[in-house]
């Protein structure tokens, strides 16, 4: 139980307050003293007692509420003050009073100050100190004088009653806090706009009240939440704690459940209640906390509020922590020294600023990016004698095939291990040097010697050694190319386990906006650091694998900067030590981050970007390669996902294959995976049900062929199959599209008719293959009668016919010049009447002069051949060393012959007509 005891009395001059105010200890009030002779009086006797006392000298008084009844009894306080609206208005009259209209409670208050500059508006400030009981009052003119008990407070922390109902206190005042604030942004209500820093400093000053100030906080609440005169002064009457906190609880109980009942707050002012936090009360609290940290409160007049933190008490502790807080956060980060610099410039900022200043905000969120920003922090690399050996296992058991792109990924490995080596070395020789310079006495690290001697500069030999460190210390940005789904990503996933790297994935598909990669300028609302700083903080060491994906679709120029030309400051390793985020606008050093890109393609990314990275080419994977990654990898994968046990499904190899040609149409393998799972979950299913019905032994783990149109529906793709039948004009030729890196074969159909010459080209041809066209034609033209397709060299072959050339699949656009031999073959077959085996596909480019020029996506189109049924193909000579790297499934099932002219196709084409011993050598 809340207890008082009895002190010795003291007498003060009373100053009578009329309703509404009151004065609860913890509180500041304005009094109006226009009209009130009474405190003229005291402030003159005051003055008279002690003349060089100065208004903020300790001037204490009483403050006393009138009795509420006072009033409404017999009207005898009231003073008519004007008329509003026709109606008289009544103002109560405190000099007026008498004993018998005194409350038997008060506040004994400091003043701090008269406010207010003209008549009509002067105020006396006033700081609520103790709670007193007026035991006798003593004199009633020129002012009140009381003979006063102070009742001391002390808080049974012991009983539990109290302590429930100060935590009940607790948890409502922060309701109505959530209440106000959440209400403060519904729409059209019109809300008290709580700033949030006031919302949080009413937090944490209500969070940190412990049950020893329980009556304090009830005090607090009862002044900052409105509430009726005479509720005011039953608490201001509650000497007993647990008393005063049951009365606060019911008025804070009504208040919440008011607000819930309306969601409208009206904002309050000192004089006018109407059921909510009184905003100017709250304002004033916080103008008088910053003032008081600030150090300049207390002389000007402005209110004080000795209750709220902040006020010269914990308030200003709590910032003051805050501050620690974010200094120590900036200790331990291990700033650069530029960092340091700027950080500490920046501290001291803070520190002078008024945290209610959108500034103080901004400020603090840049030294908390600063603290958060690994600057020197990095984990150790596992780069020791077993890594390499570590490192091909881990990218073995992750990935199958892919052997070039492992070993040169193994290469890069190997080569940053001997660099980091070289590097600790050279480390070890500038340290040497550093030591036999410092004075044996000064036993400071190398960084703090230099700045505390500035006069000693490092020496030519220093810093030729350090010139060299900065050399070995790039690394060159790998750049892993290839169709959707062939793994770059967890290639790159595999290095950075391998390396036992922080791992983070940059995506750049769709980044327009420089300020994305660069952040923003600290001026700007909002500003936030790019995506690289950001990946950094997310990782927290300054040495991570950052994977740059889909680097090929980054924005373009336009008019938010261009995001590629930031990528370039990234990329470069002789700039990336240096790199500088809008946001952060300190040199950062990426030089220990490991970069990986991937792309899709290379057209799309801009040269300069290109060219400073190493590019590695992952082309798309055939049917047999599909078909062990699907085993090893995918198929286990899908069994855990979903739940399955390796002896609960079986997928055999005819099945799986069905599933990869004419369920999935893809170079890589993501949507063959999401096919696998598609078996699995259905599997899971039929185990799942004969479990729980018994009948497991019915169960049949094996997948069949019939049951895939089931689980996956009809088929979705039915493969370009080479012709049965040929006929003149009709040629196979290759093509990879570039869109998902397919390859495949093309019919191209030549078809003549009586005309004057005309060519029609359809089936979405573009420019380039509308010219090769031309070209072809051209060619056969001019060599008609060594083709034996005219009886003159004279005679013009397209005199009296039209042709329409035609590419079947004319809902896929196709470009290129790689069908040139093809067309120039289908030509000569057409005018020729001669067929072209329909077995026979070919690629190649050709020029005016007749001469196979190479072409591209070699894997791919040959791939796609042997998928479809041919069984020859004709290459460009010079495309030899492309075939090297196919698959030895597709070397071994093809049979490659590799041309240089277009009479050399035709000796292999038409053997027995062109021999190549007689006609094609002497044209060559
Ligand atoms: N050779 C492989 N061996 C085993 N699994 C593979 C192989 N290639 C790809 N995968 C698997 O295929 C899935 C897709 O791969 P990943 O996400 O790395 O593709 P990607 O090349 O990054 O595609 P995108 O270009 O669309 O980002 C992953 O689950 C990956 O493990």
């Amino acid at each position: 139980m809340g207890k008082s005891s009895s002190k010795s009395t003291k007498v003060l001059p009373l100053i009578p307050l009329a309703p509404p105010l009151a004065v609860l200890p913890g509180t500041t009030l304005k009094i109006p003293i226009t009209n009130r002779a009474d405190v003229a009086a005291i402030l003159a006797k005051i003055y008279s007692i002690s003349p060089t006392a100065k208004p903020d000298a300790a001037i204490t008084v009483a403050c006393v509420p009138l009795n509420s009844n006072s009033l409404s009894k017999d009207g005898r306080l009231l003073i008519e003050k004007g008329k509003k609206n026709g109606k008289v208005v009544f103002e109560s009259d405190p000099v007026a009073a008498t004993k018998k209209d005194l409350f038997g409670y008060g506040c004994v208050a400091k003043v701090s100050g008269v406010q207010g500059r003209r008549q009509g508006e002067l105020a006396l400030v006033v700081e609520g100190l103790e709670r007193v009981e007026v035991v006798n009052v003593l004199q009633e003119r020129p002012y009140f004088e009381g003979e006063l008990r102070t009742a001391q407070e002390e808080v049974d922390v012991s009983d539990p009653a109290v302590a429930e109902q100060f935590q009940l206190l607790k948890q409502l005042s922060r309701e109505l806090l959530a209440l106000v604030r959440l209400s403060s942004i519904l729409p059209r209500t019109p809300t008290v706009s709580l700033p949030p820093i006031v919302a949080r400093r009413l937090e944490l000053y209500i969070q940190r009240k412990d049950l020893s100030e329980a009556g304090m906080l009830a005090d607090f609440m009862a002044n900052v939440v409105d509430c009726t005169h005479e509720e005011k002064l039953r608490v201001l009457a509650a000497t007993d704690v647990k008393e005063r906190l049951d009365r606060v609880v019911q008025i804070l109980q009504r208040q919440i459940s008011s607000i819930q009942g309306s969601t409208r707050i009206t904002v309050t002012s000192t004089t006018i209640p109407t059921g909510s936090f009184d905003i100017d009360q709250l304002r004033r609290i916080q103008q008088e906390a910053l003032k008081r940290r600030t150090g300049i409160a207390g002389n000007n007049g402005m209110p004080g509020f000795p209750g709220f933190p902040g006020a010269g008490g914990q308030g200003g502790e709590e910032e003051a922590n805050e501050i620690e807080e974010l200094k120590k956060r900036l200790q331990d980060a291990k700033l650069s020294r530029e960092a340091d610099k700027v950080a500490q410039r920046e501290l001291q900022r803070l520190q002078k600023m008024n945290p209610a200043q959108a500034e103080y905000q901004v400020c603090r969120n840049y030294l908390e990016n600063l603290a958060e920003i690994p600057w020197t922090k990095t984990t150790a690399d596992q780069l020791d004698a077993k890594t390499l050996v570590k490192a091909k296992k881990q990218l073995d058991d992750d990935h199958y095939g892919l052997d070039k792109i492992k070993k040169r990924l193994l290469e890069y490995l190997a080569v940053m291990k001997l660099k980091q080596e070289a590097n600790r070395s050279i480390d070890d020789q500038i340290k040497a040097l550093v030591r036999t310079d410092v004075p044996s006495d000064e036993n400071e690290d190398k960084e703090e010697t230099t700045e505390k001697n500035p006069a000693k500069e490092p020496s030519e030999a220093e810093l030729k050694l350090l010139e060299k460190k900065r050399m070995v210390d790039k690394a060159p940005i790998l750049l892993l190319v290839g169709p959707p789904g062939t793994g770059k990503t967890s290639l790159a996933k595999s290095v950075a386990t391998a390396l036992g790297r922080k791992f983070h994935r940059i995506s750049l598909g769709g980044v327009r906006d420089e300020a994305e990669i660069r952040g923003h300028r600290r001026t700007y609302v909002a500003a936030m650091p790019g995506l690289i700083v950001n990946g950094l903080k997310k990782v927290g060491v300054a040495n991570p694998l950052f994977l740059l994906d889909e680097i090929d679709k980054l924005g373009v120029s336009n008019y938010n900067g261009d995001p590629s030309a930031a990528m370039l400051e990234v990329l470069d390793p002789e700039q990336n030590h240096t790199f500088t985020d809008h946001y952060v606008n300190i040199p950062i050093d990426l030089s220990k981050v490991l970069f990986i890109a991937t792309a899709n393609s290379l057209d799309t990314i801009p040269p300069p970007l290109l060219d400073r990275m190493e590019t590695i080419q992952l082309s798309g994977y055939t049917t047999l390669e599909k078909r062990h990654i699907a085993t090893r990898h995918l198929l286990p994968k899908q069994i855990t996902t979903n739940g399955l046990h390796s002896d609960n499904i079986e997928i055999p190899t005819d099945v799986l294959d069905k599933i990869i040609m004419s369920y999935t149409r893809e170079s890589g393998v993501r949507n063959l995976e999401r096919e696998i799972g598609s078996v699995c979950r259905s599997k899971a299913v039929e185990y799942a049900t004969a479990k729980d019905t018994d009948t497991l032994s019915t169960y049949n783990p094996v997948v069949m062929l019939s049951d895939l149109d089931a689980i996956l529906g009809i088929e979705r793709f039915t493969e370009e199959l080479t012709e049965q039948h040929s006929r003149p004009g009709v040629v196979t030729g290759l093509v990879a599209y570039s869109t998902g890196g397919q390859g495949s074969i093309l019919f191209i159909e030549i078809a003549d008719m009586p005309g004057s010459g005309r060519v029609q080209l359809t089936g979405k041809l573009g420019d380039v293959l509308k010219e090769s066209v031309e070209v072809a034609l051209s060619w056969v033209k001019a060599h008609a009668f060594e083709l034996g397709l005219s009886a003159s060299e004279d005679e013009d072959i397209m005199k009296n016919r039209s042709i329409h050339v035609h590419c079947p699949s004319g809902a896929i656009p196709k470009d290129g010049p790689s069908a040139g031999l093809a067309h120039t073959i289908a030509l000569i077959s057409l005018f020729s009447g001669k067929q072209v085996p329909p077995t026979l596909a070919m690629t190649g480019e050709v020029s005016l002069r007749g001469r196979v020029l190479p072409v591209g996506g070699i894997k791919e189109k040959l791939i796609g051949a042997l998928r479809a049924g041919v069984e020859r193909v004709l290459l460009p000579e010079q495309n030899r060393k492309d075939v090297r790297d196919c698959p030895e499934e597709v070397k071994r099932g093809l049979q490659i012959e590799y041309v240089g002219h277009i009479w050399e196709a035709l000796g292999k084409v038409w053997p027995e007509r062109w021999d190549r011993g007689m006609v094609v050598e002497s044209r060559l």
